[in-house]
């Protein structure tokens, strides 16, 4: 798939403004506030223990065997589900690290807003050079290196790449890797005042199923003061930033990779291409039953079409019929349902419904999606070839010159390749997203996307949740889908379009009606 990206890869969405942070009490005027005392600064040391060689012994032979250890300062190794070390009390002064964290803060931080994230960063430190933050640079790029070659015996070489991170309420940073070209060891220096769980923003650790895709998070750190995590860059090193919870503490790090030689990776595994199947014959009555009158009035379609052929997306508000929408809207939270969860953790995580489960009305509601009246009206609505009797505007464009033989050509081609969809009922909750993945039409020229909304009343777009379109290999949104109540969302993705459904984070529990929302998600192929 065509998702295989790093977070440097990433491309940035949203604005990226940089924004200034300023300590609670500064003066605009002042510097950076930090002792610039040189006595403070040549103190800057690992803590004593770290330097011993019993400690450092310990955990060389802890990793070599694959064995969890902890030591009785607190430091530890664990292996489940790969190993990652925690040492705590890291820096031997925390006035010193006091004063890293004011002159980071007087760092310009960008927000970083995409599929995978969303948070404040500096740019790589090594431009930087402020006493606190050239002396903590001095010590990882040094004696930090020195000591993780001597425990790991993984050789690393000079490069080391070291920004400062920042989570705020809603911040995010979801399942991922760190897999990219050079880096062999992952680092996070906290700079957080105390934190709990209950906080949110823990790194948590991803167990791999039996394809070595993330399936369930096994171990969460939570961040604390002067704690630094490490561990190897791996093809199973999956991991996230949980969301922020807290709506006043800053979850502030340095983090970064040290590099090494690059090693060889095992191919990853690739998702089989989603089944799409073609329409079913439904009574037309079915269609008449369901949808809105005017959409299925001449002169409607006309205008609707025309806006869709000029503007490639359209939203259809009061789809359905309100009686018809109302019994969905019940039958969709019906306790008979069953939801299955749609992973793999770096991809995507929603609920599906389990379609043996579904009552009649949600049964008969995605029966409507895939038979043939739908996929004529749709057609009608988007100046689309979806059937048969609906050919493409440009079918007759030869002006009926009789050109018999290419017109048989085109009859069998479209027989061979029917126009078929996919689709689903999804769940949207706090902790929902998809990742950047396109969108699955590359042998087909064209995808219809169509998205019907239900519980979204009082939705806002700071909850997340809503379709983000991106141009491939270009940073810039085309265009966003909100989720909007009983209406249906029509969007046209050519080979170059990649979607992202944004993360749904913690405030949507404040939606007035109710913490979650719905999607029926189809997908139609010429
Ligand atoms: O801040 C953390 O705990 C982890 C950060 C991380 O995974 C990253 O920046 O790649
Ligand atoms: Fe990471």
């Amino acid at each position: 798939m065509s998702t295989k990206r790093t977070i440097e890869e990433c491309s940035i969405v949203g604005d990226c403004v940089a924004q200034k942070i300023k300590r609670s009490g500064d003066n605009a005027s002042t510097s950076s506030g930090a002792s610039t005392n040189t006595d403070d600064v040549a103190r800057t040391h690992l803590s004593s223990v770290y330097t011993m060689d019993e400690l450092q012994n310990t955990f060389k032979n802890a990793l070599g065997l694959g064995k969890s250890v902890s030591h009785e300062c607190g430091a530890a190794l664990s292996t489940i589900p790969f190993p990652c070390c925690v040492l705590p009390k890291f820096i031997d002064s925390d006035t010193f690290l006091e004063n890293v964290k004011n002159e980071l803060l007087d760092q310009e931080f960008h927000l970083k807003s995409n599929d995978l994230y969303k948070f404040h960063q500096t740019a790589d430190l090594k431009e930087c050079s402020k006493p606190h933050i050239d002396a903590l640079k001095q010590l990882l790029y040094e004696d930090f290196r020195n000591w993780l070659i001597n425990v790991t015996g993984i050789p690393l070489n000079q490069t080391v790449d070291m920004n400062s991170s920042r989570y705020d309420s809603t911040d995010v940073l979801l399942c991922h890797d760190d897999k990219l070209e050079g880096r062999r060891i992952a680092y996070i220096l906290y700079l957080v005042p105390p934190w709990t769980e209950a906080d949110g923003g823990c790194l948590d650790l991803f167990a791999v199923d039996e394809l070595k895709r993330p399936d369930k998070v096994v171990k969460s750190l939570v961040p604390s003061w002067n704690t630094l995590v490490f561990f190897e860059v791996s093809p199973v090193s999956f991991h996230q930033v949980a969301e922020v919870l807290s709506e006043d503490k800053t979850r502030l790090s340095v983090n970064g990779w040290f590099h090494g030689p690059n090693i060889d990776r095992p191919e990853q595994y690739t998702e089989p291409a989603l089944s799409l199947a073609p329409y079913i014959s439904l009574d037309v009555d079915v269609l008449h039953d369901w949808l809105n009158p005017d959409y299925l009035d001449m002169e409607t379609q006309l205008r609707v079409r025309e806006t869709f052929e000029s503007d490639s997306e359209i939203e259809l508000p009061r789809f359905f019929k309100d009686e018809k929408y109302q019994e969905l809207l019940t039958a969709i939270q019906s306790s008979e349902l069953t939801w299955e969860r749609r992973g793999p953790a770096n991809i995507r995580n929603y609920e599906s419904a389990d379609e043996s489960s579904v009552p009649e009305v949600v049964r008969q509601c995605l029966q409507l999606f895939r038979s043939d009246a739908m996929f004529v009206t749709l057609s009608n609505l988007t100046g689309l070839s979806l059937h048969e009797l609906c050919p493409n505007s440009d079918d007759d464009s030869d002006g009926g010159s009789g050109r018999d033989e290419e017109k048989e050509k085109a009859v069998k081609d479209k027989t061979e390749s029917r126009p078929r969809c996919f689709g689903e009922l999804r769940h949207w909750q706090q902790g929902s997203y998809t990742m950047l993945t396109d969108t699955e039409a590359e042998n087909a020229d064209f995808a219809l996307d169509a998205f019907f909304f239900c519980k979204c009343d009082g939705w806002k777009q700071e909850f997340g949740g809503f379709t983000s379109y991106i141009a491939k290999d270009e940073d810039e949104e085309l265009m966003t889908v909100n989720p909007e109540e009983n209406s249906l969302a029509l969007v046209y993705c050519d080979k170059q379009t990649l979607r992202f459904i944004k993360h749904v984070n913690h405030k949507i529990t404040t939606k007035e009606d109710g913490q979650d929302f719905y999607d029926i998600a189809f997908m139609y192929l010429e």
